[in-house]
């Protein structure tokens, strides 16, 4: 990797809401080619480091680059160039998916028969072709990811920022989408993957980043991160270094709650 120029550099990145850190100096290296699976509590600060590289969350300390580029600079050329499916995304509920695929393309700079054509087929490969024409708001959530997934692919970016992307897909789908992501890594995309899916996270990443308060505290192959914590899967490893051996007893007093045995 040495003679690889990163495609995205992070320096001590701090970020704070009011007088709260959310992010505590995050230092990172990102190359084409690799898969990141990036993991971490709720609230670690995994979205805020990804919107903060798409130019989405600002007043920020430290520096990023991405292909050279900084979020909050002049030019945002290299946006063309990143692909991103939010974590809850707002969507044109009342466009067809074609006029709203069409329109994403469009923006990304397609022409309007590429985008539509390329849409169409990227349908036809989700088993999704016959609602094409079909309002978005009568889709399932599994289907809407779908259009999400295909909307952040049409201009072929070489960043992609995937956030819990295969939230709802079926498990067919799930397998479609993990060849995906396989394949364009392969072909030199990067891809930042941030779920809570660990099992999947552990099969499809070449690189795990473990965020914790706002700090990376693993980062490394699965293999690497079994060895140092000599642990067998990745959700264990996750509750080593988030230091979290209780669900058990957490579990016992939510119940005793609910079933009103205990009060707090
Ligand atoms: N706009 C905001 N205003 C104030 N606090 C915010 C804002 N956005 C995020 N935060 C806080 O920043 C922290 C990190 O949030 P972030 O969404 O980055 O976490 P996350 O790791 O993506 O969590 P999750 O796994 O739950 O999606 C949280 O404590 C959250 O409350």
């Amino acid at each position: 990797m040495n003679n690889v120029m990163p495609i995205i550099t992070i320096r001590d990145l701090r970020k704070r809401y009011g007088d709260r850190f959310v992010l505590n100096g995050i230092d990172l290296d990102v190359y084409p080619g690799q898969i990141i699976g990036y993991i971490g509590p709720n609230g670690a600060g995994k979205s805020t480091t990804v919107k903060i590289m798409l130019g989405l969350v600002g007043d920020f300390t430290g520096e990023v680059r991405i292909m050279g580029q900084s979020p909050d600079g002049e030019d945002v050329e290299y946006k063309r160039k990143i692909g991103y499916v939010p974590e809850i995304a707002e969507i044109y509920d009342t466009l067809t998916a074609r006029e709203y695929l069409t329109f994403i393309g469009e923006l990304y700079g397609l022409s309007t028969d590429d985008a539509e054509s390329k849409a169409q087929g990227l349908m036809n490969r989700f088993g999704m072709g016959r609602v094409f024409d079909h309002r978005i708001a009568s889709f399932s959530k599994g289907m809407r990811q779908k259009v999400l997934i295909i909307s952040s692919l049409l201009h072929n970016p070489d960043i992609l920022f995937l956030d819990e992307p295969l939230s709802g897909l079926d498990a067919n789908s799930v397998m479609v989408v993990k060849e995906v992501l396989a394949l364009l890594a392969a072909s030199g995309k990067t891809i930042f993957y941030s779920s809570h899916m660990m099992d999947v996270v552990e099969k499809i990443s070449n690189r795990i980043i473990l965020l914790d308060d706002g700090r990376v505290v693993a980062d490394g192959s699965f293999a690497e991160l079994q060895e140092k914590s000599q642990e067998g899967s990745l959700e264990q490893i996750f509750n080593q270094l988030t230091g979290f051996n209780e669900h058990k007893q957490i579990a016992e007093q939510f119940v005793a709650i609910v079933r009103g045995e205990a009060h707090d």
